[in-house]
């Protein structure tokens, strides 16, 4: 058994990471997505959600930006919640592409699926594939719900930023009516592509999404409103095609450096498990080349080093109070 961890580690690596970061530099905004680009890249924030439900933040933890392509995480649990695990992969799958998040190669290369509901082609698929079919209101509700079940709080489209994203998504209008060719989209292509952009233009802090790893940490228990949100051992699966394609091209180095499955979005956001320990996130605008904050990235590498929460390891911490 690993070191068993009490709150104040917690709250010392979590401040540590945001002192030691802070001054990290490099990368820069999104800007195929104008809204994005004007979002100041200075701000950083760090969040850890605990069993209990306590979070511990340091920085920019209120800001609310783009969640983006971490949204794919609520929608691909959701499809398995509605579906089940076994279907979803037989939809859509579960593999990584190694290509960047909007890869239209990537569906001309596995035509015979999207490879996995964490890339674009993917996350469109999922939103076709959410029930009530046909019903783009009610399917939004239950987009929506679902993300606001997982972060135990509301939350709402930053409209600008829905407007930018559907004024210039011509890749992902490409994505989706491509899937159609290949009999992947489970619904109409435009309504789901629809879905697909107004769940990227939610508004989140970096509090609520680390509730949200915190309750796929949990398995789906929120520890802040202690309801269940998804079915048993969907945390499973959901982690790991989190670990398999969190940061597109980049994900085996991350994965070889952390062992923290995670997921990440252009608007700056991370999010990330740690199965049965606790949630993380960190923010930060500026982004490296395949899409993932600079900033957040160096921010939770260090508090997943400096607390041992690399999850293959055979001593991995748990917390104290756990014991
Ligand atoms: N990696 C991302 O966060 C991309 C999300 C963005 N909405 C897109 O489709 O391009």
């Amino acid at each position: 058994m690993g070191q068993k961890l009490t709150k104040q580690d917690v709250r010392d690596a979590v401040q540590h990471a945001f002192e030691q970061t802070k001054a990290v530099t490099g990368g820069k905004n999104a800007d195929y997505i104008p809204y994005l680009a004007n979002v100041p890249s200075d701000l950083f924030g760090i969040a850890v959600c605990l069993p209990d439900g306590e979070i511990i933040a340091a920085g920019d933890t209120e800001y609310k930006f783009g969640i983006e392509s971490v949204s794919k995480v609520p929608t691909a649990i959701l499809t398995m919640n509605q579906y089940s695990p076994e279907e979803v992969l037989t939809k859509i799958g579960a593999d990584a592409t190694g290509l960047p998040f909007n890869s239209i190669m990537a569906i001309l290369l596995e035509k015979d699926h999207p490879s996995t509901p964490l890339v674009n082609a993917g996350a469109i698929a999922a939103c076709s594939m959410i029930k009530p079919i046909g019903k783009p209101d009610a399917k939004w509700e239950a987009i929506q719900g679902f993300i606001e079940g997982l972060c135990g709080s509301s939350v709402e489209v930053i409209d600008e930023l829905y407007k930018s994203e559907t004024a210039t998504n011509f890749n992902n209008k490409s994505i989706a009516w491509l899937l159609k060719n290949y009999s992947r989209i489970y619904d109409d292509p435009d309504m789901a592509l629809d879905l697909y952009t107004r769940q990227c233009s939610i508004g989140v802090t970096a509090r609520q999404l680390a509730v949200a790893a915190a309750t796929i940490a949990f398995d789906g228990v929120n520890p802040v409103t202690k309801q269940t949100v998804f079915k048993p051992d969907l945390g499973t699966r959901i982690a790991s095609m989190m670990a398999t394609v969190g940061f597109y091209e980049h994900t085996g180095d991350w994965l070889f450096n952390t062992g923290l499955p995670a997921k990440t979005g252009v608007g700056g956001g991370i999010m990330g498990v740690v199965p049965g320990v606790m949630g993380v996130a960190a923010f930060a605008p500026p982004l490296d080349d395949a899409g993932n904050s600079v900033k957040a990235q160096a921010a939770l590498s260090d508090i997943v080093g400096r607390l041992n929460l690399n999850i293959f390891h055979p001593r991995k911490s748990i917390l104290a109070e756990q014991a």
